[in-house]
């Protein structure tokens, strides 16, 4: 079953079209992976998805429901978290809250008040508070739970997204190029939480990446992105093998 489909989208600015009539899904419990040279649209098409732009034309849905033109809280109430290509946390407050702050979707009381400790939102904080320990487990940085954020190394603070993202309770969740700046070591490590993130706790992932080495390694499914269009959607091996992914993509690479 496709969980996001994307039909006809089309996005421009001014004169500049920056997305031609895209078409693609996401089958639930995937992992499939967006690439394209620099400039291709693939931010702009997680931009389309998450309610930041809105396009001029065709449809978006998350489980069957329309989700095209929502604002932000909306789509992310519906099931849909992000982490950015340039990390994004509040760097002044630790760990934790960090983590915690992921959830503010879906609290009834609203996070500033739990992090305030106000007394008649005292059990919601607990709830809260356990399940953004149990995120920073999963990622494997809960030993820093009571650090500062920006304190963390560059990879933690990755790692550290993408348990935000997931305090989210999403139902797909989109990382913008995940293994950017991170070390060998350190993108082993991520196709491991990439993979335990479909595997234990069912979310489906869609990711922009330019690391050839893991996307092959991880997606099930690459669609490519070439000029704002839409050049190939396939298995990795197709996709490869694809001439004129081989010509927009790989080629300038080499
Ligand atoms: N808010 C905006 N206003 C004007 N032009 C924009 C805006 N956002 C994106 N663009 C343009 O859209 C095109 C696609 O950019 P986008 O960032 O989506 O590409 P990308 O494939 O994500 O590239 P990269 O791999 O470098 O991140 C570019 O020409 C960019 O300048």
């Amino acid at each position: 079953m496709a969980l996001l489909k994307v039909r006809d989208l089309r996005l421009s600015f001014g004169g500049l079209k920056v997305l031609h009539d895209i078409s693609f899904s996401v089958e639930k419990g995937a992992i499939n992976s967006l690439i394209g040279p620099n400039g291709a649209g693939k931010t702009s098409l997680f931009n389309c998805l998450t309610g930041f732009y809105k396009p001029k034309g065709g449809s978006i849905s998350l489980g069957g429901r329309p989700i095209t033109g929502l604002p932000p809280h909306r789509i992310t109430a519906l099931g849909l978290a992000r982490t950015f290509q340039n990390i994004r946390l509040f760097k002044e407050m630790t760990v934790l809250e960090n983590a915690m702050s992921g959830q503010h979707c879906r609290s009834r009381h609203g996070i500033v008040s739990a992090i305030l400790h106000l007394p008649a939102q005292r059990r919601e904080e607990e709830a809260i508070r356990a399940a953004g320990m149990r995120w920073l487990d999963f990622v494997g940085i809960q030993q820093h739970a009571h650090r500062r954020a920006g304190g963390l190394s560059y990879g933690d603070q990755r790692r550290l997204e993408l348990a935000r993202a997931l305090a989210s309770a999403p139902e797909l969740i989109l990382l913008d190029e995940p293994a950017a700046g991170l070390n060998e070591r350190e993108k082993l490590d991520l196709v491991h939480l990439i993979r335990r993130i479909r595997d234990e706790t069912g979310v489906t992932v869609l990711l922009i990446e330019h690391d050839m080495g893991l996307v092959m390694q991880v997606s099930e499914k690459i669609v490519v992105f070439d000029y704002g269009q839409k050049i190939a959607d396939g298995p990795p091996e197709a996709v490869r093998a694809d001439p004129r992914v081989i010509e927009a993509y790989l080629g300038t690479e080499e």
